[in-house]
């Protein structure tokens, strides 16, 4: 996709294809849009990144709630989003054994009794044993600093998800 092809999108065909870079949050999508022209593909990041920046504390938390657990629930029910699906797959996460099953769990369940959100990680950029280490340490961190790391997880999710539009196309290929 160019520059002219992403700045002559109407708000629907924007949606179509940026809605889910934050994941579950396609207000944040169609409020960015309001931003064209575009000069780069960064500074539709930029603009994302500005809009969560711009949030009180309960909408970045708001924004860690929208994010599935990991191997959790929508996991194992089949309805995660098809971007979650394909991360959680990368990191290992759709073969664990019944064990690390259980561990993660435990773990995803006790983070979220202590922080009200789920623990959120780029899973694509790690794999199962260090999610499974990062999840333990991150347990330990002030629910401040839990904030700030899930946001900057966020981030990276987006980065790689604009990324993956960039090199594929739209996810939703009929709708391009
Ligand atoms: N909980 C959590 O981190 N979820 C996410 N991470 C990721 O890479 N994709 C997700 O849906």
């Amino acid at each position: 996709m160019d520059l002219e092809t992403l700045n002559s999108m109407n708000y629907e065909k924007f949606l179509d294809v940026f809605g889910n870079i934050i994941e579950k949050c396609p207000v944040i999508t169609a409020a960015v849009w309001s931003r064209r022209p575009f000069s780069s593909f960064c500074e539709v990041e930029g603009e994302v990144y500005d809009f969560i920046e711009s949030l009180p504390v309960s909408g970045k938390e708001g924004i860690l709630r929208c994010h599935p657990d990991l191997a959790g629930r929508e996991l194992s029910s089949g309805t995660l989003t098809m971007e979650s699906q394909e991360e959680q797959r990368q990191a290992g996460l759709t073969s664990l054994s019944p064990e690390q099953r259980e561990r993660l769990t435990l773990l995803n369940t006790q983070y979220k009794q202590k922080f009200g959100f789920p623990f959120v990680i780029a899973a694509k950029m790690s794999d199962k044993d260090k999610i499974m280490e990062e999840l333990t340490a991150r347990l330990q961190n002030d629910p401040s600093v839990e904030l700030l790391k899930g946001i900057a997880e966020v981030k990276k999710i987006c980065h790689l998800r604009v990324q993956d539009i960039l090199r594929k196309g739209s996810p939703f290929p009929t709708k391009l």
